[in-house]
């Protein structure tokens, strides 16, 4: 076994087919479905996190976001059933466990001597004792799921046997999905595909929605715009129940965030790939098999014959580019040759719609409701870097004031 995957062997899982076909299909089929629990849960949060502030208060933006964007995975992957309950820090205590393990196996066992990590590593441990709590929790709900399944007759549907579907999570088309394969979806293959989602959704989220927070604040032209865009679609309506289709009518918000995106990386490379078999490219570059490639993602959004004047920050450069080109390119979502934001190819991020409607309802809940500004005693320091990946400074803080009219 080589020395890489030891390591994944122990500390946690890759990516599992299971988990990159739910990702691509059901979830993005069951968004429409999904807009409105996903409204709850970031009501639910607001609540929770926002404190009242009828003058100006000093709050973590991080830790309101971070919130919010918890709530919204949890209940995508965990259903109803388990969004309110462990599960809500317990994928937190996942992720930083197992970002934390595989440095710590390399650094303190010889390559030989990794194997001995499982039985004798604490950071290893950690993540095995999650890995089972998640198991654990999902269990019953599995367990019924399984049995509601088994108790309805299928119909035919499009030509084929299927039963319909009771419930729209991750819990459900995992279930199903290790089923079409004729696998036995098992507590711990179940929560072993829903980490590997969690993983690869929360962080890059809540990173990518704090920069645009920041780029909000230094914006104001922007938020005034977005305000008003948000009050138009909604008719100003605090209970005002958003669709797909009225967050596509945000589409000031839209380029807003697309040109954040453009400007802020999460992932300093992207497009990892190794290649199948041998390539030579028009130009006499040759790709040798089993070479390891990847692209920088940073300078792509910066290359001024894809986005002329790269340096400034202009938040209708992408709406521009869909009223004169093409208007169904270039949504914060789009995959387009002017971004590696969200990769390439059929391996592109399926969770990018997801992200999208988002970080619409948390934008605009706060847009909408509450005056912001910069908190000048704890201002946004720089970027930090954490291997391959950056994050916006989570320590600083904003100010924040409720208004009275609101959506
Ligand atoms: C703003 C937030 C996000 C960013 C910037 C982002 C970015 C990316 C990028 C660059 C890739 C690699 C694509 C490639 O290799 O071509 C990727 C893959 C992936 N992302 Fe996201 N992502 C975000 C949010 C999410 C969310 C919310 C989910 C939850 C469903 C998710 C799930 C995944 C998965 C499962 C993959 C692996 C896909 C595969 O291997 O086929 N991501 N993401």
């Amino acid at each position: 076994m080589e020395k890489a995957s030891v390591i994944k062997d122990i500390c946690g899982p890759e990516m599992t087919e299971e988990a990159q076909t739910i990702a691509r299909m059901d979830l993005n089929k069951a968004l429409n479905k999904l807009i409105q629990p996903m409204q709850e849960v970031v009501a639910k949060a607001y609540d929770k996190e926002m404190p009242a502030c009828s003058d100006w208060t000093s709050i973590n933006p991080y830790h309101l976001i971070a919130q919010n964007f918890a709530r919204i995975a949890t209940r995508v992957m965990v259903g109803p059933e388990l969004c309110e309950g462990r599960w809500l820090t317990l994928s937190r205590d996942y992720i930083n466990s197992v970002t934390k393990a595989p440095g710590v196996v390399r650094h303190k066992y010889h390559p030989w001597l990794r194997w001995v990590a499982k039985y004798v590593e604490p950071s290893v441990h950690a993540v095995l004792k999650y890995r089972r709590e998640g198991a654990e929790l999902l269990r019953p709900v599995l367990e019924a799921r399984i049995a509601e399944l088994d108790s309805t007759a299928p119909r035919t549907l499009g030509g084929k046997e299927r039963h319909e579907r009771q419930h729209e999570d991750a819990i459900q088309w995992l279930l199903e999905e290790f089923r079409a394969r004729g696998k036995k979806p098992t507590p711990d293959a179940v929560a072993q595909s829903i980490y590997v989602i969690m993983t690869a959704a929360i962080d890059s989220t809540s990173s990518t929605a704090l920069w645009m927070l920041f780029d909000l604040l230094d914006h104001p032209d922007a938020m005034a715009e977005i305000r008003e865009e948000i009050l138009r679609v909604s008719g100003g309506s605090a209970d005002f129940a958003w669709t797909r289709q009225a967050l596509g009518e945000l589409r000031v918000l839209d380029s807003f965030m697309r040109e954040s995106l453009r400007v802020h990386s999460f992932t300093q490379i992207t497009v990892e790939r190794m290649a199948a078999v041998p390539f030579t490219f028009k130009d006499g570059l040759h790709i040798p098999r089993f070479s390891q490639l990847a692209f920088p993602r940073y300078p792509y959004g910066m290359d001024s014959d894809l986005n002329p004047d790269p340096k400034t920050f202009y938040y209708k450069r992408h709406l521009k580019k869909r009223t004169g080109e093409d208007a169904a390119k270039f949504h914060f979502a789009s995959v387009s040759d002017d971004t590696l934001a969200w990769g390439t190819g059929m391996h592109a991020c399926p969770g990018r719609f997801l992200a999208q409607e988002a970080l619409k309802l948390i934008f605009l809940r706060l847009v909408s409701r509450y005056d912001i500004k910069h908190d000048g005693e704890k201002r946004p320091g720089p970027d930090r870097m954490m291997g391959l990946f950056m994050g916006p400074d989570s320590s600083a803080n904003i100010l924040v004031k409720e208004v009275s009219s609101s959506a």
